[in-house]
């Protein structure tokens, strides 16, 4: 069974290896929204893969490390892509929720990016 949820965080960023010409270049923000999947059996007791509020009080540190902040400042995201978002998330993440199964970052509602690990 999987199970997902979704979190949003407001950033700034900028892309530094995009020509000058491109308009990512220059610095800007987006609404990201987050979605984590976990998979994993149902437990017969609690009826729950993992609690929501579990994965909320796990991801909750990591999504305050983003959330109003410039993106190119955080260690490990200079060039902050939407594909780097996954990956760093993902892996500072499946520590603490080894139910994680992948990683979506959408930048706009119709573009993002999706790592399983
Ligand atoms: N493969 C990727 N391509 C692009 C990424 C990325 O992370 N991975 N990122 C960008 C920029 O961040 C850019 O800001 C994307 O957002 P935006 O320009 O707002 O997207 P839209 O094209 O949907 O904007 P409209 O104004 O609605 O046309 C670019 N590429
Ligand atoms: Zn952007």
């Amino acid at each position: 069974m999987k199970i997902t949820q979704a979190f949003t965080f407001e950033a700034a960023h900028r892309l530094p290896h995009v020509p000058e010409t491109h308009r990512c270049f220059r610095m800007h923000g987006h609404s990201y929204r987050i979605e984590l999947t976990l998979e994993g059996e149902v437990d017969s007791a609690t009826g729950f893969v993992i609690d929501f509020f579990d994965v909320e009080a796990a991801f909750g540190p990591l999504l305050a490390q983003l959330d109003h902040h410039c993106l190119n400042e955080i260690e490990g995201l200079e060039n902050p892509t939407a594909e780097h978002i996954a990956v760093w998330i993902f892996e500072r993440t499946r520590p603490k929720l080894p139910q994680l199964a992948s990683v979506k970052v959408f930048e706009t509602p119709m573009s993002w990016a999706e790592y399983e690990g």
